[in-house]
């Protein structure tokens, strides 16, 4: 029986029979020997979808819902604006919801975040500092030199960095840490690109054009008279971080003259990203144009583009996380696919759709991309990573 199979719901897994559970203390294991998990920023649209997923996952159960003051001490129910197309999850309904102050959460081996930029920073932090392992989607600690932004699919081994970041917190912590994901935008091209460059070696010179669902700026988001009939040609701040973040995921880790790990963004990259951003009348579901040009030359053919996307396998799934897709990459053949309403919930979202390969004119080749940005560019994302840390025994290890 692999760890994966010991870990299942279907298992009768108990704590003392179960030799991967007995490496978590007592009180983070819930009756049935699933993992006490909290969520940070629960009402809000990430939040959301981690309960839609968390609620069926065979690993981890909810314990503890955090969000504002304005949504503490109520239920569940009566605090969240529920916008899923599923009723919510009748084990979460009547949950108290909490204050995101860590004392709540001391039970959870595993806290996911969706906690709004402006208060995930000092929240998180202090959530680290209370040795808690925090799994999260907001941007704050993205660029932080010992936090790994981990995209699941694509660069799993920078949770090498996680001891040092243990190491060198004042005071050195046992279990806490912060994993982060990408923008949503980066997740969903860098998956294809990780494809092509595991295939073909490195890509020099990316263009990347988004056209950006409104479920990506939260809930109310952008406003109804802003977004109808109408495309916004500049999302504040996104060009930047998806032309940064992507030479930080597709770095190694190395050894710098300190002897510290670091994420090597820049010898191993000639890579050059620009980025257009746009937020289009989509409700779920970001599509990205994108053109690239390959070092190696002469550049792979579009059909040699098309087979190796087809057949990417990421460690994710060799490892048996249970929420990484099947099949990462769905390559169509049709001219007029991925399309948002029809591709979006590809492998429950966990997957991506890409499509209109074909030769570029000016770099070498282009096609377009199709990501779930609230799931594989948010939640699935933050919950693949926690179960790879599960099976790496980077949590409470
Ligand atoms: N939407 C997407 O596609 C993606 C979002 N992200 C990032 O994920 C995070 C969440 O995004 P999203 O779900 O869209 O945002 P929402 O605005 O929909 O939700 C924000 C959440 O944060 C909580 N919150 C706000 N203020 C506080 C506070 N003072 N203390 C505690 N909790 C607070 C809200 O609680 P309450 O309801 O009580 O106000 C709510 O649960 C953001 O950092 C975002 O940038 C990343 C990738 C994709
Ligand atoms: N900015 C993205 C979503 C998001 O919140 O990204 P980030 O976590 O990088 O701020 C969008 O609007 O679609």
């Amino acid at each position: 029986m692999s760890s994966t199979d010991q870990l299942s719901a279907s298992d009768d897994a108990d704590y003392t029979s179960n030799p991967h559970l007995s490496k978590y203390p007592r009180h983070t294991i819930a009756e049935g020997g699933r993992i006490k998990v909290g969520v940070l920023g629960a009402t809000g649209t990430v939040g959301q979808r981690f309960i839609t997923l968390l609620a069926v996952h065979p690993w981890f159960t909810i314990h503890v819902l955090g969000a504002s003051s304005r949504s503490a001490n109520q239920t569940y129910a009566k605090a969240v604006r529920w916008k899923q197309t599923t009723p919510i999850p009748t084990s979460v309904r009547e949950m108290i919801v909490q204050e995101c102050l860590p004392e709540h959460f001391t039970q959870c081996a595993i806290v996911f975040s969706g906690l709004d930029a402006e208060v995930a920073g000092d929240i998180e932090s202090a959530f680290r500092a209370a040795d808690l392992a925090i799994f999260s989607n907001a941007k704050n600690f993205r660029r932080d030199a010992h936090v790994p932004l981990i995209v699941p699919l694509v660069n799993p081994h920078h949770f090498s960095i996680i001891a040092q970041q243990r190491s060198i917190h004042s005071p050195p912590l046992k279990k806490g840490f912060i994993v982060t994901n990408a923008n949503c935008s980066t997740t969903g091209f860098v998956i294809p690109i990780a494809a092509l460059e595991k295939a073909f070696g490195p890509i020099e010179s990316l263009l990347v054009t988004t056209m950006q669902a409104i479920s990506g700026a939260g809930y109310p988001g952008v406003a109804s008279l802003d977004i109808l009939d109408n495309v916004i040609p500049y999302i504040g701040g996104e060009e930047e971080k998806i032309e940064w973040e992507t030479l930080k995921i597709l770095g190694g880790v190395v050894e710098g003259d300190d002897g510290l790990k670091t994420f090597d963004m820049h010898s191993r990259h000639p890579l050059r990203v620009s980025a257009s951003c746009n937020r289009v009348p989509v409700i779920d579901g970001h599509t990205e144009c994108v053109s690239l040009r390959f070092a190696k030359r002469p550049p792979p053919s579009p059909q040699q583009v098309r087979e190796a996307l087809a057949s990417f396998t990421p460690d994710a799934q060799a490892l048996g996380c249970p929420s990484a897709p099947r099949h990462a990459i769905t390559v169509h053949e049709e001219p007029d696919r991925p399309q948002p309403r029809l591709d979006r919930y590809y492998q429950d979202g966990a997957g991506v759709s890409v499509g209109r390969v074909r030769q570029c004119r000016v770099l070498d080749v282009k096609f377009v991309v199709l990501s779930n940005n609230v799931s594989i560019g948010a939640a699935t994302s933050s919950i693949i990573n926690a179960e790879i840390a599960v099976l790496k025994g980077v949590v409470q290890s």
